[in-house]
């Protein structure tokens, strides 16, 4: 049997777990409280696709939001990781988009239910080819973008962070344990808007890597 390749952890099976709410100019465009600790729901591996395959749509929805984030990918395992010794748990990163049906989330917010059909959906969690940590030397100051057909929606730099990635390992690991493949999504920043049937989102991290994806509804 052929050992695992962290390149292509999203077929282990992991957990991804994803932050909310990191990026004051995110949270006041939604009329959200800047958190004083940070927000946590989970995906579950299902929730991947890559390029190649598209968005899917959920039938229950008429306002699904692009969100992209960096995304953290786990390398070696841990409990209540210390701040000090937590990048050396990252493996490396990929470039995520947390697809959310804002009506739905706004439903659930409003009678206090889980964000689960909001978040967790199939195709909710597209991502890029993995990037290798050595090619990210600062993790904490890179700018991330995103384009629907064309047009820029998104543009923010990972300073913006109200959370940094150490501060998150830590406080994530002393409640959930991290393992080796799982995924952490550190939040977006502002210019989150509705898409539709057809649309060609495309997004990128400096001038890192560029990925496409098409959203379409089920057939
Ligand atoms: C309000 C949200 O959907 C939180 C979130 O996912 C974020 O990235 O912020
Ligand atoms: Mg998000």
């Amino acid at each position: 049997m052929s050992a695992r390749n962290i390149a292509r952890f999203w077929e282990w099976g992991r957990k991804i777990i994803c932050v909310g709410r990191n990026y004051a100019d995110h949270a006041m465009e939604l009329k959200n409280a800047i958190p004083s600790e940070p927000v946590l729901f989970l995906k579950p591996p299902s929730a991947y696709v890559r390029e190649g395959s598209p968005i899917l749509l959920p039938f229950y929805t008429s306002n699904l939001h692009h969100e992209v984030e960096l995304g953290v990918v786990i390398g070696k395992a841990g409990t209540a990781i210390p701040q000090s010794s937590a990048m050396d748990h990252v493996a490396g990163y990929v470039l995520c988009l947390d697809m959310t049906a804002r009506d739905v989330q706004d439903e659930c917010k409003s009678k206090g239910l889980p964000w689960t059909l909001a978040k967790a959906f199939n195709t909710s969690c597209p991502i890029s080819d993995f990037i290798p940590k050595e090619k990210i030397p600062d993790p904490g100051s890179i700018n991330l973008w995103l384009k629907v057909n064309d047009i820029v929606k998104q543009n923010g730099n990972t300073s913006q962070m109200i959370f940094s990635i150490p501060y998150l390992i830590n406080y994530i690991s002393e409640i959930i344990s991290l393992e080796e493949g799982d995924l952490i999504l550190t939040g977006t920043p502002k210019g989150v808007s509705s898409v539709q049937e057809q649309d060609e989102l495309q997004a990128g991290i400096d001038d890192i890597l560029t990925m496409t994806f098409k959203v379409d509804r089920k057939s």
